[in-house]
């Protein structure tokens, strides 16, 4: 389908009454209709255990939207009018006889042609055994097409990843899978092969001879809040960098592809993946820090720390901040470290890549450059997109000394309207069967094999984890790890 072609599908929600339905799902899904990019042939089936009607979830979508979106709401009672409940627990496989029914009645009512998105927006333990129902109970079979989108975590590591895949994969094949990342649908990690593949200036720097190391830092002020049930067992390493920090790196590391195909441009990510250095027990000390938030101040106020957060353990191990370093063994990146960090309660909600250059072989202005006069290109991915090129030029005078040159190019500044948000546009890709932003499972097969050697070693690893002042960068050890290579975090805070 082209992307001028409005898709037409009812999307099931499995999930309805939750969270992310709720604060993500249903204003991108008015966003699409608002704007004319999904038909107006389209119907929403929620599902959840609550006993609902069609009109509860109709005003709580009515109210979700008001509360998320700000400004023109001009259709939104025809948008909501569109909603159907169906109350159920998904573990019972007679009620998917009756979503069946539901469906066929609702494909004729709104001439719908047999497409259907079936949306995970629930814990992953029901995953396995809602696709199986609605492979064996036939809701999958229709004259359109099926697809599955399943939320985050895939998994909690390989050997339940894999289960959990084998159990989809009987009932969906690997192309009717979408496994959601949302930093996938974030308008400036789309940037990043655009940056690199459609401007002839970087790509011919972009490699071990030009590049001295490159940093990815996604930094969160918020704490750990009401999630302290899932995130005691998934921690910052499961949570963050086995998905979305691992995509940005392959990313920034993939070889162009041949064509900007799904296919290619997976095939090219997987084999960053493949060339990822292993990192072997005793060297996971060296390679990765963990630490976890102890109390601190933002603007003025005291904030707990980690132990003291609902749901957490009073002597809980779990960290809520990565600092690692990867090493990439291709002919491209031998040698160039990727400093990856990610963390809760940090002094910034910011992510950013900083690629750093190598000095020149002789530079005729080294006394005078400014301390750390580096090329950086730095990417900006949020809470500002956009990218800064820092050059040195001339200090203005006759001293001849040189200082920093900033080139910056802000998307919002440009273009005066917010970029989409990254459900819209991976819920849209989804329905016109656009798979590239999504994870394939080889990419979320090799990314697990990597993280388990991380985690295995921390669990072996009996020493307290260092801690880090809520409203700082991190840890003492975070920054030992670059200044080991004689480099240093760049600081994002700031640019
Ligand atoms: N919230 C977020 O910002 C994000 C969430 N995610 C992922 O999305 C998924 C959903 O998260 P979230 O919305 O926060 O979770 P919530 O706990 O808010 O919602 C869970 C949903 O599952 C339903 N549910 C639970 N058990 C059953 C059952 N046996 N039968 C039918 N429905 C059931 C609940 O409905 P009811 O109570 O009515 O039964 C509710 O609608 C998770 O995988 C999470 O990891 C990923 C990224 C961000
Ligand atoms: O997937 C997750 O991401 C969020 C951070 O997402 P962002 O788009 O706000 O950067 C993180 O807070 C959450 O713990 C994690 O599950």
């Amino acid at each position: 389908m082209q992307n001028n072609e409005q898709p037409k599908s009812i999307i099931v929600i499995f999930g309805a009454t939750g969270d992310l339905a709720k604060r993500k799902l249903y204003p991108s899904l008015f966003r699409l209709f608002q704007k004319g990019s999904i038909s107006e042939q389209f119907a929403v089936v929620g599902i959840g255990r609550r006993e609902w009607s069609d009109e509860t979830l109709r005003s709580q979508v009515k109210e979700s939207i008001q509360t998320e979106i700000s400004g023109d709401h001009t259709n939104l009672d025809e948008f909501c009018n569109q909603f159907y409940y169906k109350p159920f627990n998904v573990t019972s496989q007679h009620s998917y006889t009756e979503l069946k029914e539901m469906l066929h009645t609702l494909d004729k009512r709104h001439q719908i042609g047999g497409n259907r998105v079936f949306y995970m927006a629930m814990a992953p333990e029901f995953f396995g055994t809602i696709a199986q129902y609605l492979k064996s109970e036939g809701v999958t079979e229709t004259e359109g097409w099926t697809r599955l989108v399943i939320e985050k975590p895939f998994g909690h590591d390989l050997a339940s990843a894999k289960k959990l895949n084998d159990e989809i994969r009987e009932a969906f094949s690997e192309d009717e899978i979408y496994r959601i990342d949302h930093y996938l649908g974030k308008e400036m990690v789309q940037n990043i092969q655009v940056i690199r593949f459609a401007n002839a200036v970087f790509e011919p720097l972009w490699n071990n001879q030009h590049i001295a190391n490159i940093q990815v830092t996604s930094s969160e002020r918020l704490g750990v809040e009401d999630r302290g049930g899932y995130y005691e067992n998934s921690g910052a390493l499961r949570d963050m960098v086995q998905n979305h920090m691992m995509q940005m790196v392959t990313l920034l590391a993939m070889e162009p592809p041949l064509r900007l195909s799904t296919e290619e441009i997976r095939s090219e990510k997987i084999k960053v993946l493949r060339a990822l250095r292993p990192i072997a027990d005793q060297q996971v000390q060296e390679s990765f820090i963990r630490a976890q938030y102890g109390q601190g101040v933002y603007d003025g106020e005291t904030v707990q720390g980690y132990l003291k957060e609902k749901n957490v353990s009073p002597d809980s191990q779990t960290e809520t901040f990565v600092a690692g370093k990867l090493l990439i063994d291709n002919y491209r990146w031998a040698g160039v470290p990727f400093y990856i960090r990610t963390g809760k309660r940090m002094a910034a909600k910011s992510t950013k890549i900083v690629i750093e250059f190598k000095p020149q072989p002789h530079n005729l202005y080294h006394d005078k450059i400014e301390k750390n006069g580096s090329n950086l290109l730095v990417i900006h991915i949020q809470p500002d997109e956009g990218m800064t090129l820092m050059l040195n030029g001339k200090k203005i005078g006759t001293t001849g000394d040189t200082s920093s040159v900033n080139l910056n190019y802000s998307q919002h500044g440009i273009d005066g309207i917010n970029t989409p948000e990254a459900y819209e546009r991976l819920l849209f890709d989804c329905m016109i069967g656009d798979a590239t932003n999504f994870a394939h499972w080889d990419e979320v097969n090799l990314s697990w094999a990597y993280i388990d050697a991380i985690s295995e070693a921390w669990d072996e690893d009996q020493s307290n984890l260092p801690s880090y002042p809520s409203g700082s960068m991190g840890p003492r050890e975070a920054n030992e790890l670059l200044e080991q290579d004689e480099f240093h975090w760049w600081p994002i805070e700031k640019m």
